[in-house]
């Protein structure tokens, strides 16, 4: 399948979930070895992604030497998982839980080791079981933007599509 990042014209209604967190606070972690925002993932990410107002979200990451590619710079492997994770948890704000479909990252500026990347996102159209979400990261000043990325998360329903592979001993520490 070949898609692109094409946002309908009507989206379906959406509302904020009434459990969703209150702007400035955090959602909670997928699951404990989430390799995005686990507390528990071996060389994890450890995003955490907070609620911002209507469906917007935002998030930090560290970028630590581990994640290098170029010499002093994020890998783009990294940055693209790091996209994955804040992009496929803003949808948690409409109470909608997803998977990634299709994810397009823009690669802007270099981005250093050692500093502290900020994010952007929001949920912007719903369609059926498509939720289209874009998403900016600067380096603390917010018109600089550095890299960005628009994805299609496609709803799920979290026992049937997890349930044969999340046994007991998938989510146990490693
Ligand atoms: C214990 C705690 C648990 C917590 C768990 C938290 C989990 C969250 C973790 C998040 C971690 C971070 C996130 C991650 O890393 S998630 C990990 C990476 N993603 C995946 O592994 C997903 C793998 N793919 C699939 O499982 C299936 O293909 C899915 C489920 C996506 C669709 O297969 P399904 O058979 O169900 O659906 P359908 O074919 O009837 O299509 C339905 C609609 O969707 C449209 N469509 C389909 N594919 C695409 C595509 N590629 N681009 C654009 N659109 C696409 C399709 O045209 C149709 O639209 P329309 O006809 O209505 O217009």
């Amino acid at each position: 399948m070949s898609t692109s990042f094409s946002i309908p014209d009507v989206s379906d209604p959406m509302s904020r979930h009434p459990k969703a967190p209150a702007p400035g606070e955090p959602f909670r972690l997928h699951h404990n070895l989430c390799h995005g925002c686990g507390d528990d993932a071996p060389g994890g990410l450890h995003v955490t992604v907070y609620a911002g107002e209507g469906f917007a979200t935002t998030a930090e990451m560290t970028v630590e030497k581990w994640m290098m590619g170029g010499p002093g710079v994020i890998h783009g492997g990294v940055l693209t998982a790091a996209f994955d994770e804040v992009l496929g948890t803003t949808p948690l704000i409409i109470g909608t839980p997803v998977v990634t479909g299709h994810l397009q990252v823009d690669f802007r500026k270099p981005i250093p080791i050692g500093t502290t990347l900020h994010f952007n996102a929001e949920v912007v159209a719903k369609e059926r079981r498509k939720v289209f979400v874009r998403a900016t990261a600067h380096l603390g000043d917010p018109t600089e933007i550095v890299a960005s990325a628009s994805a299609i998360f496609i709803e799920i329903d979290l026992k049937e599509h997890f349930g044969k592979y999340a046994d007991s001993a998938s989510l146990s520490r490693p």
